[in-house]
């Protein structure tokens, strides 16, 4: 047992957290390195110039040493508060293709999204702290991103 200031091994315990988020937002799937016609062959139904759209979730998990003293890896109000920066204001109820900057040339693949939420979220956040970002965008459909 370790003394009630610092927790029980406060040294060694890593724990990680998770934020849920869901946002909606609709896309096309369409890559500018292909044409029109190898566009429609890879990515079928998706490439169809009206769009669709989804109720995207996000896991948002950070990796930490809990702290001895707060008892926390982060706050998870904190973490919300970076969520709404990176995830909420630029893509919820958008048109991830034309109102995202990032899209105008990178395929809006759930993929590829996972790349933008991690590469937005790990400038907000503490350094090494970002551990996954998963991504579902469809009941079945699910992305994992671990900035590798
Ligand atoms: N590797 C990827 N493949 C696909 C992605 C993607 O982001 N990465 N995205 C799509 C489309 O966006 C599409 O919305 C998903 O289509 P679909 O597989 O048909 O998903 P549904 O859940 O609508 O269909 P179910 O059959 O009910 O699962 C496609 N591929
Ligand atoms: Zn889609």
């Amino acid at each position: 047992m370790g003394d009630s200031a610092t927790g029980p091994n406060a040294a060694e315990r890593v724990g990680y957290i998770t934020r849920v988020q869901s946002f909606s937002a609709c896309h096309r799937l369409h890559s500018i390195h292909l044409s029109d016609e190898e566009n429609k062959k890879v990515f079928g139904k998706c490439n169809n110039p009206n769009g669709h759209g989804h109720n995207y979730k996000v896991e948002v998990t950070v990796r930490g040493k809990i702290d001895g003293k707060t008892g926390m890896v982060m706050n998870l109000t904190d973490l919300k508060k970076h969520i709404e920066k990176v995830i909420m204001a630029p893509l919820d109820h958008k048109n991830l293709d034309k109102d995202v900057p990032y899209f105008a040339t990178v395929a809006s693949t759930t993929e590829n999204l996972a790349v933008y939420i991690w590469d937005n979220m790990v400038k907000e956040l503490p350094k090494n702290l970002l551990h996954e970002i998963k991504i579902h965008e469809t009941d079945n459909n699910i992305v994992v991103y671990r900035g590798e």
